[in-house]
């Protein structure tokens, strides 16, 4: 997969070397280039930004050097990759959306700053390639960078070959779409809190009946929203019969 950021903080992207991004970089797995807005501007201040027609507090992003960018990344002839905009507007994260995006070949991240982005670089590029305006929760922060680096985090874990153990994805929180159940490790005992005997056991059936009533059971209380969307399909078999 090839992803290039656009950001006035390129310097964000340090983490993306670290630990299993780094070794999907070396691997080849993911292409990664950040590239500095700056670059697409033409003045002595490489100014970014400008006031909001209609008024209002802040500055918005000009769309100037964001249209210079998207036309030096996605030259005409190339496939276009999927542009992908944090915002406190957009579509709601999710896991079924990391994996979507996960299947992309190409992602383009633009870092919006300030107010935002001016609304016609969207809309032009929503000619040329997919816009996806994607929010990771009801919050603001100062600008997408942070949002891209979870976004990086989510998706290229689910790329092949990133996460050793591949058991690890279909048995984490929202990958049947329920929260998981409690881990445990050594020692049995700890601080006078022991493991539940269950896991103990050997008594895999049992054990996979109790991690699927725990998470049910933390789904029903932290939420609830997640257990009016579940989808039975994705229930195991002998859920449904219960
Ligand atoms: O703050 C966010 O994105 C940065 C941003 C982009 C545009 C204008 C202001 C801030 C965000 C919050 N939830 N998901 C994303």
């Amino acid at each position: 997969m090839r992803v290039d950021i656009v950001s006035i903080f390129p310097e964000y992207f340090a983490p993306l070397e670290l630990s299993l991004i780094g070794r999907a970089r070396a691997t080849g797995t993911l292409q990664l280039a950040v590239h500095d807005l700056r670059t697409w501007t033409h003045d002595v201040h490489r100014t970014v930004d400008d006031t909001p027609y209609g008024g209002g507090p802040g500055m918005v992003m000009r769309p100037e050097p964001w249209g210079e960018a998207l036309d030096a990344l996605v030259p005409p002839e190339a496939t276009p990759p999927r542009l992908v905009v944090p915002t406190p507007a957009g579509t709601p994260f999710t896991q079924a959306m990391a994996y979507e995006l996960a299947a992309e070949e190409h992602l383009l991240f633009a870092c919006g700053r300030y107010e935002g982005i001016d609304q016609r670089v969207l809309d032009h590029a929503a000619t040329r390639m997919p816009v996806t305006e994607v929010s990771l929760g009801d919050y603001v922060l100062f600008g997408g960078e942070v949002a891209v680096l979870v976004i990086m985090e989510a998706v290229t874990r689910l790329l092949p070959g990133v996460l050793g153990n591949a058991g690890s994805l279909d048995e984490e929180s929202h990958a049947h779409g329920l929260l998981e159940a409690p881990v445990y490790t050594k020692p049995p005992s700890w601080r006078g809190h022991d493991v539940p005997e269950v896991l103990r056991s050997g008594d895999h059936g049992r054990i996979a009946r109790w991690r699927r009533e725990e998470g049910l059971v933390r789904t029903a209380v932290r939420r609830p929203d997640l257990l009016a969307a579940l989808d039975p399909e994705r229930l195991d078999k002998r859920d449904r019969a219960a």
